[in-house]
């Protein structure tokens, strides 16, 4: 099954979403206007904020009105394409795989995949377990070791420092330590990877934006915990994650699983920051795993993968029309096209 379109590969920023209206105005906005905001209407806010922000920078601290605007100047619109993308990895045929004589074997794990993903866009990729979304975000994200066939482009250009830096990756394990809060937490990770230009406060200000734009206020002072003792939540936590990474502010965005575990709400709260972040101006790309309609409908495009074929990358709302063209039809007219997409994926549907 072929991919329905082949999207236009002009490395052009969609619509109205450039570096001059980002997320960070609307962090200032919920700092001067709520305790601790509802994150969905503070995020229903993002993208049309640049006015207010012009608005708002007379009455600004200044320390935070320059920390703003040193992190708004590292945002760069990332147009990124993918095209034909095939990965194998080597499998011993015998034994442990400890000996280098033994015979070895190919297996592939992605297989023609392409798609592209523009600026204020949102990308989610679905397929079952084991079809490949790890390893494509990996790739995405410059992270996969050996080779790769076919082409990774971040606007036109190869994967390059410069645009490691401008990257954030948040995996599907998160890497917390157990003993620091949520505060000390994204308070560290502030002083370590913001710029040296930001004096220690504007960075720890910087966490504390964080922290209430994400929705975190209320766990602020709480351990993060670990498997000997009790922390915060599995929300919570993927929120801290997320955080971590939200505070440099990238271009490009790129998460695992972000919702696995989560209930219905709390999921919908984090796609909905997700596609926030996005229309400010970032490129951003998730696997997910069994999405409900509600958390679907936030999606601008899907891929989804099976068995690491494509079998759709494009378009999330014109899947169903995509696939009834092609006389797979889900037989009534509510389902989830997720669920849909899935059991096409499986191969239940014939
Ligand atoms: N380095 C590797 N060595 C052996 N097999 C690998 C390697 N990397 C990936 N695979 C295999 O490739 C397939 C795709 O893995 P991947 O983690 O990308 O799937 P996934 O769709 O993300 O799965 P899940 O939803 O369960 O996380 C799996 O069958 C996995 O076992």
């Amino acid at each position: 099954m072929m991919p329905p379109e082949q999207e236009n590969t002009n490395t052009s920023t969609t619509g109205n979403t450039g570096p001059s209206s980002i997320i960070l105005t609307n962090w200032t906005e919920t700092v001067t206007v709520h305790a601790e905001p509802s994150l969905s209407s503070s995020i229903s806010n993002m993208s049309s904020c640049s006015a207010q922000d012009q608005g708002l920078q007379g009455q600004q601290e200044p320390s935070l009105s320059r920390s703003f605007t040193i992190l708004r100047a590292s945002l760069r619109p990332v147009t990124l394409m993918f095209a034909d993308v095939a990965y194998s990895v080597c499998l011993s045929t015998k034994g442990t795989g400890f000996t280098s004589g033994e015979p070895k074997s190919a297996r592939a794990v992605l297989n023609g995949v392409s798609g592209v993903v523009r600026p204020g866009e949102l990308l989610a990729m679905l397929g079952p377990s084991g079809s490949g979304k790890t390893t494509l975000l990996t790739a995405l994200a410059g992270r996969l070791p050996g080779k790769i066939s076919g082409s990774i482009t971040y606007n036109g250009q190869a994967f390059s420092s410069s645009m490691k830096r401008r990257t954030g990756f948040v995996t599907q394990d998160d890497v917390l330590y157990a003993h620091l809060t949520v505060l000390e937490t994204l308070t560290y990770a502030a002083l370590l990877r913001l710029p040296k230009k930001l004096t220690r406060e504007e960075k720890i200000e910087q966490a504390e934006l964080v922290i209430m734009e994400l929705g975190l206020t209320r766990c602020r002072n709480s351990l993060v915990g670990g498997p000997l003792f009790r922390g915060i939540s599995g929300g919570e936590r993927k929120r801290v994650s997320i955080g971590q990474e939200m505070l440099v502010n990238p271009s490009l965005l790129l998460l695992d699983e972000p919702t696995s575990g989560l209930d219905s709400t709390t999921a919908q709260r984090i796609v909905a920051t997700l596609r926030g972040l996005a229309r400010g101006g970032r490129t951003v790309i998730t696997t997910i795993h069994q999405p409900s309609s509600r958390l679907y409908r936030m999606f601008d495009k899907v891929v989804v993968l099976s068995d690491g074929c494509p079998i759709y990358s494009g378009q999330a709302g014109r899947v169903m029309e995509y696939f009834e063209s092609l006389g797979y039809n889900p037989g009534f007219n509510f389902m989830n096209p997720a669920d849909f997409l899935l059991d096409l994926a499986n191969g239940k549907l014939k």
